[in-house]
C-alpha cells in the first residue's frame, strides 16, 4: 500500500482526503499540531502529532511509512485574521511551508500536492478566472499563498520535486456520510454559518451587503463540495505517481450562485424561512469570484459530482446537526 504524508490531515478539507485516499487503496500518514484540527477526524490513517517545521518528524515519518508524495493542507486560512496578524501568516504559510518542502526533499520526496485558494487572484477582472488570470492578492492570506507557490516554482527548478498546486474556491458541504465535517473557530464561512442558523445552534444569518452589481445585489461565489475538492487530489495525484509535470489547477465548478440563492436552497430544504438581516459588505469581498475550472477538467480524470448547492447544503446541515466534533 503506498503511503502519502498528509500535512494537516486533521482539518476539514485534509480530512476528507485521507478518506478518499484510503478508498483508493493509499495509507494516509496524517502529521498535524491540531491547531485547528480534531484527533477525532483522524480516522483512516495514523497520526504523527507534530508541527510541519519538525525536520526529524518528517524524516522518520517518510522513512517509517515509505512515504511516496506529500499534500500540503496545514495552514492558517482566515481571511480576516491574516489582516490583523499578517505575521502568522507569513511565519505559517511561508516559513513552516518552506520548511517543510525543504525537510520533504531531504527525505527523498518527490511529489507534493498544495491547498492554495482562489484568493491569489485578488479582485477578478474578468467574470469566469481562469489560472493564467492577474494575480494581485488583496489580503495576507491570499499574499502568502501566493509567495509559496512561488517558492514551490523556483524550489522545484532547483530539485527533483514536482509539484501541484491547486486553487480551491468556496470549500463546503460535509462528508456524505456524515462521519467529518466542518468544524471551524471562529466560524466565518457562509455555509457552516447558514447551517448553524437553520438548525437554531448559531445566531441568525447576516448578508454582508445587498447592493453589489450582481443580478440581485448579493456576492457570487463558486461553491465546491468538499468530497468533489478530496476527488481532486486523488485524480492530481495519480498524475503526478504517472510521471505528471508541475501545474496549477483551479478547484471549481464554472457555476456561480449568489448568497440570496444559497439561502432560498436552504429554505426550500427546510420547507421555511430562515431568519437574516442584511448588513454591511464585509471589507475585501468582491462581488463575484468563479473559476474557468476547463484545465481540470481536460487534464484529470475528474469533475464535480456532488457541488450542486442542494447537496452542499444538505450535507453542512446534516452535519452540524450531529456532528461528532
Ligand atoms: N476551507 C476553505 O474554504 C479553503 C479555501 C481555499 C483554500 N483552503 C486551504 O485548504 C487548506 C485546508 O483548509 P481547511 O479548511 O481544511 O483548514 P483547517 O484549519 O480545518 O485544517 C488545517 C489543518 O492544518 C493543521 N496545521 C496548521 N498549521 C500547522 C502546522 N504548522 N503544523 C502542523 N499542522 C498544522 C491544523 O491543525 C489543521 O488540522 C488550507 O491550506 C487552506 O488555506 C481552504
Ligand atoms: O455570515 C456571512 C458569511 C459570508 N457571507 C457572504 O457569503 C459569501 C461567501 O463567504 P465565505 O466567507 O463563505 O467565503 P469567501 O468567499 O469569503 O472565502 C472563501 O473562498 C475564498 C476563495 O473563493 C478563499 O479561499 C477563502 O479562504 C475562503 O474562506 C461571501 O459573499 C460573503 O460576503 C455572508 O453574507 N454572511
Amino acid at each position: 500500500m503506498k503511503a502519502i504524508l498528509v500535512a494537516g490531515g486533521a482539518g476539514y478539507i485534509g480530512a476528507q482526503t485521507c478518506k478518499q485516499l484510503a478508498a483508493a487503496g493509499f495509507l494516509p500518514v496524517t502529521i498535524d499540531n491540531l491547531s485547528t484540527g480534531y484527533r477525532q477526524a483522524v480516522k483512516w490513517g495514523p497520526l504523527v502529532e507534530a508541527d510541519i517545521r519538525d525536520r526529524n518528524a518528517i524524516a522518520s515519518t517518510v522513512a517509517q511509512y515509505d512515504i511516496r508524495a506529500a499534500m500540503h493542507f496545514a495552514a492558517c486560512s482566515l481571511v480576516g485574521e491574516s489582516v490583523q496578524n499578517p505575521v502568522k501568516y507569513y511565519d505559517n504559510n511561508i516559513g513552516a511551508a518552506v520548511s517543510f518542502a525543504s525537510g520533504l526533499i531531504e527525505s527523498g520526496v518527490k511529489s507534493l500536492i498544495f491547498s492554495s485558494t482562489a484568493a491569489v487572484y485578488g479582485i477578478p477582472k474578468t467574470d469566469l478566472i481562469t489560472e493564467d488570470h492577474p494575480t494581485i492578492p488583496i489580503n495576507p492570506y491570499g499574499a502568502t499563498k501566493l509567495a509559496f507557490e512561488q517558492a514551490l516554482h523556483w524550489i522545484a527548478r532547483s530539485s527533483d520535486l514536482t509539484f501541484t498546486v491547486l486553487r480551491y474556491f468556496n470549500a463546503s458541504g460535509a462528508d456524505l456520510d456524515g462521519e467529518i465535517g466542518e468544524s471551524h473557530d471562529p466560524e466565518t464561512h457562509l455555509i457552516p454559518l447558514l447551517s448553524k442558523a437553520a438548525i437554531g445552534s448559531g445566531a441568525p444569518l447576516s448578508i454582508f451587503g445587498s447592493d453589489y452589481p450582481t443580478p440581485d445585489g448579493t456576492p457570487i461565489r463558486d461553491y465546491i463540495h468538499v468530497v468533489d475538492l478530496a476527488a481532486a487530489h486523488i485524480a492530481a495525484l495519480q498524475r503526478m505517481l504517472s510521471g505528471g509535470s508541475s501545474s496549477i489547477f483551479n478547484v471549481g465548478t464554472g457555476v456561480g450562485a449568489s448568497v440570496a440563492e444559497v439561502i432560498r436552497t436552504a429554505e426550500s430544504i427546510l420547507a421555511k424561512e430562515m431568519p437574516r438581516r442584511i448588513g454591511p459588505r464585509r471589507e475585501g469581498d468582491p462581488a463575484v469570484l468563479v473559476a474557468d475550472p476547463s484545465r481540470i477538467l481536460h487534464s484529470l480524470d475528474w469533475a464535480p459530482r456532488f457541488s450542486d448547492l442542494h447537496t452542499i447544503i444538505l450535507t453542512a446541515m446534516w452535519w452540524q446537526k450531529n456532528r461528532f466534533y
